[in-house]
């Protein structure tokens, strides 16, 4: 039996090695028909199309995708050529949340946005949107939630009810979009922030995309922000990652390399999930779970530090020392903007990031 695996998938090598089968690892965007001809599966993350001009000649008969988003898989092919393909629903949802945190933080202590004056959208109640609402309730802002589809179900809005993103483009001082990327059907997400959208916004609020980069159109973003209409963009996923517009990486107060889901902890979760369901797929015997790396000792002392000086007078600070040593997205936005053709190099070797300590 032959595997295919995306060579940038991280910590999943020993648990396959152990599955006893053959597996090459190549780079995703280079996987080709000829790599996959002769295999049985494929691992992959979002840099792999996989559809028929890939899948066509070979007899691969499973496809897992290490990550939440599968709008790089053609569901439709998979489903008439008897493909089963999988994603890892949730697996770095955490992660996201933890990014959005320290993004929050960021913009309470160096752009003066006291989180319990600020209204705060939440395109998406997803896996990911659920986890970002929380935070950002935990830390006092007001929630407002839009997600159409769930509202027609008949699904429950922990903030109230829903409302439409008219109502998150007039009362909301953050926007943060956390929606899967479609381009058919009524509730669509290709540029569903556009121009008549942008145009729409009342409060000049603060727009976070961290979903992909065509849910919001670059373009219209760059206007909205030279035009008053934003007052600032915080940007992890681009329109043509990783050509990414130069435009608004220059104008982004925060702008990273797609690396929202990229914790430790969320990779490894994806590849827990992803060995299960080939060890299913196949009858394997399943090599048992993998675990994230611990961090290294300077930085669980430093955390330890922090916590061990927290007093009721700068509980607050500490509290945001900690996350923020944990993880700071300005250190991943500074060297993108310095280096913005280093945009998958910086995906494929990033530092290790846990969730916790
Ligand atoms: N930047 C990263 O590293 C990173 C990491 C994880 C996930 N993601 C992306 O984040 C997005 C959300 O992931 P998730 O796991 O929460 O997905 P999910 O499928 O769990 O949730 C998506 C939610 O969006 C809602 N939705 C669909 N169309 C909508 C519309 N037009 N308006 C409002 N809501 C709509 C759905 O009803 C659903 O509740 C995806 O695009 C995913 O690929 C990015
Ligand atoms: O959909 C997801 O899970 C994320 O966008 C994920 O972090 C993408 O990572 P990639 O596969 O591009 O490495």
């Amino acid at each position: 039996m032959k595997i295919v695996i995306d060579d940038k998938i991280p910590y999943i090598h020993d648990a396959v090695s152990r599955l006893g089968v053959e597996a090459v690892y190549m780079q995703g965007s280079k996987i080709g028909p000829a790599d996959v001809r002769d295999a049985d599966a494929l691992i992959v993350r979002t840099r792999t199309r996989c559809d028929e001009s890939l899948l066509g000649n070979s007899r691969v008969s499973f496809v897992a995708t290490a990550t939440i988003g599968y709008d790089h898989i053609d569901t439709e092919y998979m489903k008439k050529a008897g493909i089963e393909w999988m994603n890892c629903p949730g697996c770095n949802s955490s992660s996201v949340a933890q990014y959005l945190k320290s993004v929050l933080l960021l913009l309470w202590r160096d752009k003066g946005m006291s989180p319990t004056h600020t209204t705060i959208g939440i395109v998406g109640q997803g896996h990911v949107g659920t986890k970002v609402a929380a935070v950002a309730e935990s830390m006092g802002m007001q929630v407002l939630v839009c997600d159409p589809p769930k509202a027609e179900e008949g699904a429950e809005c922990r903030y109230g009810k829903f409302v439409t993103l008219e109502d998150i483009a007039r009362e909301c001082d953050i926007i943060t979009f956390h929606v899967p990327l479609t381009r058919c059907g009524k509730h669509a997400t290709y540029h569903l922030a556009g121009q008549d959208f942008f145009d729409s916004l009342q409060q000049c609020p603060v727009i976070i995309n961290t979903s992909r980069g065509a849910v919001a159109d670059g373009n219209a973003l760059i206007d909205a922000l030279y035009n008053n209409k934003v007052k600032d963009a915080v940007i992890d996923t681009w329109e043509n990652e990783p050509d990414i517009d130069l435009r608004l990486l220059d104008k982004a107060y925060i702008a990273t390399p797609h690396i929202a889901g990229y914790s430790a902890d969320g990779k490894v979760n994806a590849d827990n999930m992803v060995i299960e369901g080939l060890c299913n797929h196949f009858g394997l015997d399943n090599p048992g779970k993998i675990m994230p790396p611990e961090l290294p000792y300077n930085v669980t002392a430093h955390l330890k530090e922090l916590l061990e000086c927290r007093n009721p007078n700068n509980e607050e600070c500490v509290n945001r020392d900690i996350a923020l040593t944990l993880y700071n997205p300005l250190n991943d936005s500074t060297n993108l903007k310095k280096a913005p053709d280093r945009f998958e190099e910086f995906r494929g070797n990033y530092p290790l990031r846990r969730e916790k300590w």
